[in-house]
Order: C-alpha cells, then structure tokens, then sequence
C-alpha cells in the first residue's frame, strides 16, 4: 500500500505542478487584463475626439463612444473570465481530486486511470486531461458501479467497459494522507469519516461521497418533472444541489445560474445552502420562498399571514372558539374539492357571475359596474374567456377616449390651466418647438397653446384610470373570490357532502378577513390562481429548472402555481411525507399524483431510503416514530443511543437541560438545537434556560442566519438543517398528545446527527409509548 501511495502522490504533485503554472498564467494574464480595464475606464474622454459641431461630427463622436464601451465591456469579460478561472483553481489547488476509477474501454485492452476531481485540469499540451470533472460523463461509472462491467452515456452514444479498479483518497493541503481500494474496505471509509464530523454552518457539497440513488437523482435529465421522496437525511437537499451544478456543466453553453431557481422553506434555509455551488465553483442560483412570492403579487392589497403565523395559530391557540373552524378551513382551501372548485367557478364564469368595478371621473360615472357586466356578457360571447377580457378593456379605454374628448371642454380644465406652474409651461413650449408651432404667428400660436395644454391637463388627469383599465383593475377580484363563500354561489359548485360542516363559519370568517384586507395563509394561493385563471397568468419563460425543497408543505394550488408561473422550466419536486408538518398536511398532494401536473410519460419518480445524517442508533429509534419507518435504512455510522429521561416538573427539566448542555459542549459539539414544538414554547424555555446556558440564542422566523452554538428553535424553523446534538425540550404527552403532531415530533428528533436527548416532564407522548424502552431508548429518571 505504502508504494501505491507513493505512486499515487508522484500523481498528485504532478498535478500540484500544472495547476501551480496554470494559476500563474492566470495571474498574468488577469493582472494583464484588470490593467486594460482600468486604461480603458481612465482614459476613455481622451482617447475620444467629442465634436458635436456638425451632424457628421456628432455622429462620429457617437461611433466613437460606442467602440470605446464595447472595448472595455470585452476587456471586463475577459477579465471577470480569468478570474473566475482562477478561483477555480486556487479551490482545487489543495485538494485536485478525491477519486479515481480504472476503466478499460471495450476493445482497448489497457485501463486507463482517470482521476475524479471538482473541475477539469488538462496537462501542458491541453490534449490530456488530469482531472475530470465530476459532472463529465464518464465519472458517473465512479459513481454507480461496483468492479466489473460498467458503462456511461456519452452524446456520441453509451461507451461499455471493464471497471477494473476504484479508489478513493483522503487528500488534505496537497498531501494523500490515506486511499482506499473501495474493492477491499466494506463500507465507505471516506463516508464514514465524513458523516462522522461536525456540522458545520453551512451545508458542504458531497461530490466525493455521492451515492449511487443519489446519482440518479443529480444526473436525471429525462422528463419534465423529476420527484422525490426521501426519509429525512437521504440526501435530498445535497441531491439538488449536487443536480444544480450537474446541469450547470452539462448545459454550459445555455444555461446561467439565474435561470434557476429553488424555492426552500425560508430564509435560514437558503442561507444555509447557500455556499455549496461557489464550493464548487459553480455561481449560486436563483432563491426565493413562495410566501415572499405571494407578498410580491398581493402585498400591495392584503396582509397576507405568513405559514409560520398559520402553524404557530394552530399548535398554541387550541382554547380560541374558533380553532375548530379554523383549522377545517385550512384543509378545506387546501384540498383537491377546492381547487377543482375553483377551476369550475372560473368556467362559470363564462356565462354568468362576473363582477366588475365601474369607471369614475371626477365623481363622475363613465360606465357603470352592471354595465360593464351586460357588455361583457352581451358583446364577443363567442370568444374565448381571455379575449373577450381583452375586448372589454379595450372597449373601456374607448370610453375613455371618449370621456377625454368631452372634459376638455369642461371649466374645470380652464380653471386648472390658469394654475399651472412655470414649470409645467415650459413643458408645453418645449413640446410646441418640436412640432415646429413655434413659428407660426402670435394668434395662431396663443390657440394651440390652449389646446395643447388642454390636451395635457385631460390626459394626465386621466392616465391613472387608464392605468387601472390597461391593468385590468375593473375586474372586481375580491369580490370574486367572496362570491365563493357565499350562499348564491353555493349549489352551483360543491356537492353538499363535499363540504365541511364549519362550511358557514369558514364563509363568514374569509369575508371578514376579505373585508379588512387580510388574508389568511390559506386563502393567498388560491386567490392568487383565481386572479390568474380570471385575468390571465403572469408567466417567468426565462426560468429553465425549478425545485421545489421540502414540497411536502405544499399545496396541489401551489404546484399548480407554478407550473403555471414557470411554462419552460423543468421541475424537481423534493420532500418527505414523514415531514409534513403543516396544517393542511391531512389533505396535502400525495406526490405521485403530481403525475397529473405534466403527464405519466413527463414524470420520474425516486425514492431514497437511506438516511446519512444521524448515526445508526438515532436513524433506529426515529424510524419507529412514522408509519412504514421501517423502510427506511441507517447507514453505518456508530453513535451513543437516544436517552429520554422523564422528570417530575420544569424546574429539574431546565436544571437537567443546563447540566447536559454543558456536558455538550465539553464534548465539542459545535452545533446544539434545543427544539421545542412552537415559538410561544420556544421563548418561554429562552427566558428560563438563558440565565443557565451562557451564550444560549432563541431563533426566530426572520433569522437570516444559521447559527453556531447553542440555540433554542421551534421545530418548524429546525426543517431542513441539522445539529450535531439535539435536545428536545419537552416530549411529553402534554405538549405532543395530538396525533397530528407526529411528524413535528419526528421532524425534530431526525435533526440529530451524532446525539439525541429526549426530555419529558410527567408522561412522555404517545408516540414514544410503543418504542421498547431500553433497547433503542433508554428511560431515565
Ligand atoms: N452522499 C453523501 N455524502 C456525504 N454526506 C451526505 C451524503 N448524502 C447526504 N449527506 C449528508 O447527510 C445530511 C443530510 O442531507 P440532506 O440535508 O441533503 O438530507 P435531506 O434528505 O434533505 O434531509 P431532510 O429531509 O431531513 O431535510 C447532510 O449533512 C449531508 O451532507
């Protein structure tokens, strides 16, 4: 092994040589370019002749200027190029591979070793290549086979061969401090010791270590929407961003970062993940939560509650008279009888049940409401919805027109003429001597003057109206959305056995909220896709992937929604069932019936099993927690057994918690969650546990960062990331006694990589009750 290894660094130096050159080359040529750059910017007036005395002179200067832009624009590039370039390999320069494979081609008879890297580095002449970048095809044979037959997909076609040999090394500042023969050593050495660190605060990049599932998962380019269901710790977020970068390679020449875009839970989230594509080199892409999508579209009429004021409602407010309702009218608006509802109350809206807003001027009626409404339904019924949208407005702005030409006359325009500013003369003038008026004499030019300014104090006085008509604001939306609670509209949409029996409360209760101009978490999206089906759908066509992260917490209206907003994306849809903690989880998409979304023969659909966050024992006891647990696989990392100790009150609970944090800390945990179940409980341990615990910080929904140390978190908040130790605060039946709290409790414990500690005070919950005590668990106290 000794010799193998000593081969193996002769390799690596080498390496180390040609990148050291290649930085250097770099070097000079982006020192070399950054000075270009900066001669350009200096001197681009002198090297310019300005000359605007003749028409020719002008545009010659025009010319000019435009040649000395574009030069430095090249310059830039060229230089933004050079360094991005060498960042790449100033990254690699310590660590220029991880992996490497022996492949004999068929019809070759020699392997060729081919060394697996995070970019691509050639040899002097630019013909042989060092290292290949992971993403390259024939790296994926690393990833998916064992030794024996093997083969990759080319563009050319599918290239069979032998793998004769796999390795993978363990490299730290240019040195191999260990390689191992991946035929020789059971399990993944190198996985291990990697699962086995830290947490960190940031998410790293897992290229060395990407497992065969997870492969599929990255280099899946088939369908129009890939979906994924994983325990919790599979990979999934790993797996998408891993997926990210993979199409950031593959389609190189067509493909920017912007044209991404991941939706993730909230903004601790993306920042969390926010480091793993600069990791590898590739630039971040596109983030965004839908809720600060849905504030984008409808902040400007509504306060919108937020998912986490929805949760937060439904885990504390248990007493208020109208929980019960309440929490029916989430899973109602979040159900498929509600959004086919919605889909058909559109439809009949063809025929009869618009609602429009009447146009005023100055107090004035231009057209009524109901007339609005008898043109719409009188005029161009024979086209379809959207075009007879289209008409009407442009029936409207007609009116307008019309309306325009009657004001002028008006006194009222005289009256305002005479108020004008000098300011706003000198417009007129201005607008007069272009259209050559000017010259004409004194009399002729005092009438036109009137006119114009006539014209102008109408017009402006009229373009807000004209605004609102161009942006379809006659449409009265909110009270169509209304009009779906309400008694008339009843009989006509849902079958009575479809409803809820809160059905009245929840009608009056969304009008009310309506009326204040608020709307609850469960109402945006459906009113959003109402406004959209009614007034056609803003549409994002430069957008080419979405994922979706965490789609468990989303809504078959929210999916939609995006298909929608997103017609030439591809999109990946990641979660776990397991976790779906919101409130209208009993009701959420089953996620193979996303199918319908883009067709059987559009969708792909992979299920990953094995989780590798937390150790063997952890992986063993929260699996018990979900229905079909046992399904899901530990991967064989060894670590001390979940403990939950039950205490008498809240006093030796907070004393027990502060003793066992400290014992944390001293074992270098760097990461510790204390997790409650929502933010009131989350604050009430803060300001009992801070006086214990120094340095403890509560984290609260618009944290924007991840913190290291010691934090207190709502579970909810926790989704998503992960600690090195976990203490939940209290798991007693208490707090945790709804059955609809499982997957919250099991959201929680699964956040645990290394240690788990379960406290309870008096009963622990049921869930904890069918676990044989002692065995994966130990009781305490
Ligand atoms: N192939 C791998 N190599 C190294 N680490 C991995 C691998 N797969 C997953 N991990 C690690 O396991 C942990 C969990 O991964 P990740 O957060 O992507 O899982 P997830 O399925 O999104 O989890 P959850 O559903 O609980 O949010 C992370 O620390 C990640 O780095």
């Amino acid at each position: 092994m000794a010799k193998e290894i000593q081969k193996e660094q002769e390799y690596l130096d080498k390496v180390k040589r040609t990148i050291k050159k290649q930085i250097n080359e770099v070097e000079e040529d982006a020192a070399k370019r950054k000075e270009e750059v900066i001669h350009i910017r200096k001197h681009f007036w002198d090297d310019l002749k300005v000359n605007m005395d003749t028409f020719d002179d002008y545009l010659e200067t025009i010319i000019g200027m435009r040649q000395q832009a574009q030069d430095l624009s090249v310059s830039q590039g060229t230089h933004r190029h050079s360094y991005k370039r060498l960042e790449k390999l100033k990254r690699i320069e310590k660590v220029p591979y991880f992996g490497r494979i022996d492949f004999t081609e068929e019809g070759t008879n020699d392997a060729e070793r081919i060394h697996i890297g995070v970019s691509t580095v050639f040899d002097e002449t630019k013909e042989t290549i060092l290292i290949y970048d992971w993403r390259a095809p024939i790296s994926s044979v690393y990833y998916d086979y064992p030794l024996g037959p093997a083969e990759y997909a080319t563009p050319e076609g599918v290239i069979h061969g032998e793998l004769e040999g796999k390795w993978q090394y363990n490299i730290r500042d240019g040195v191999i401090q260990s390689m191992f023969d991946t035929s020789l050593t059971i399990g993944d050495e190198i996985l291990q010791e990697v699962l086995g660190q830290g947490s960190n605060k940031h998410m790293q990049s897992i290229v060395a270590t990407i497992q065969k599932e997870q492969n599929k998962i990255i280099r899946n380019v088939r369908g129009r929407l890939l979906i994924v269901q994983g325990a919790a710790g599979s990979g999934k977020t790993s797996a998408a961003l891993q997926r990210i970068a993979y199409f950031l390679y593959k389609y190189r020449e067509t493909l920017k970062a912007d044209q991404i875009i991941l939706f993730s839970p909230n903004n601790m989230f993306s920042n969390y993940v926010s480091h793993v594509l600069p990791e590898l080199g590739e630039e971040n892409m596109l983030q965004e939560t839908f809720q600060s999508y849905l504030e984008h579209r409808l902040g400007d009429s509504f306060t919108i509650e937020d998912p986490y004021e929805q949760l937060e409602y439904l885990l504390v407010e248990t007493e208020d008279p109208a929980y019960k309702t309440r929490k029916a009218s989430i899973q109602f608006k979040a159900s498929a009888h509600f959004f086919e509802a919605v889909k058909k109350y559109r439809e009949a809206l063809e025929s009869d049940g618009m609602l429009f807003k009447g146009l005023k001027f100055r107090g004035q009626t231009i057209v009524s409401a109901k007339q609005v409404k008898d043109i719409f339904y009188r005029e161009n019924t024979s086209l379809r919805f959207h075009n007879r949208i289209d008409m009407l407005k442009e029936r409207l702005l007609k009116e307008i027109d019309k309306t325009e030409k009657l004001e002028r006359k008006k006194k009222w325009v005289q009256d305002q003429i005479e108020l004008l500013s000098k300011d706003e003369l000198q417009k007129v003038y201005n607008q007069l001597e272009e259209t050559d008026e000017f010259n004409e004499d004194s009399f002729e030019f005092y009438v036109k003057e009137k006119k114009v300014l006539t014209r102008m104090i109408v017009r402006s006085k009229l373009k807000p109206l004209r605004k609102k008509v161009e942006g379809l604001q006659f449409i009265n939306i909110k009270g169509l959305y209304r009009q779906l609670f309400e008694n008339s509209i009843k009989q006509k949409l849902w079958e009575e056995q479809d409803l809820p029996p809160e059905w009245e409360d929840i009608c009056s209760s969304t009008r009310k909220m309506l009326e204040e101009n608020k709307l609850f978490q469960e109402d945006a999206t459906p009113y959003l896709l109402l406004k959209e089906l009614i007034q056609g759908f803003h549409s994002n066509t430069s957008i080419k992937h979405v994922l979706v992260d965490e789609a468990q917490d989303y809504s078959v209206f929210q999916f939609e929604f995006l298909k929608r907003l997103f017609p030439m994306a591809k999109m990946t849809v990641l979660g776990d069932f397991n976790q779906a903690i919101f409130a209208h989880a009993d009701h959420s998409v089953d996620f193979r019936s996303l199918t319908s979304l883009y067709g059987k023969s559009e969708t792909e659909y992979i299920n990953l099993q094995r989780s590798y966050r937390s150790t063997r024992q952890i992986i063993e006891f929260t699996r018990q927690l979900v229905p079909e647990g046992e399904h899901i696989e530990a991967f064989d990392r060894e670590g001390d057994k979940p403990i939950l100790s039950i205490l008498a009150n809240h006093d030796e609970l907070h004393t027990e918690i502060g003793t066992k944090i400290e014992a944390l800390r001293n074992s270098d945990y760097q990461t510790i969650a204390i997790i409650c179940k929502s933010a009131a409980e989350s604050s009430v341990a803060y300001d009992v546990l801070r006086d214990r615990i120094h340095n403890l910080k509560l984290v609260k929904k618009n944290n924007d960062e991840y913190e290291k140390g010691v934090i207190v978190i709502p579970a909810y908040l926790a989704k998503g990331i992960e600690f090195d130790a976990v203490v939940i605060y209290d798991a007693s039946m208490e707090v945790y006694g709804e059955e609809n709290l499982r997957r919250m409790f099991y959201t929680a414990c699964t956040r645990a990589m290394h240690q788990l500690q379960i406290y309870s005070v008096g009963e622990p919950n049921q869930f904890l009750s069918n676990i044989p005590s002692g065995r994966e668990l130990i009781s305490q106290g």
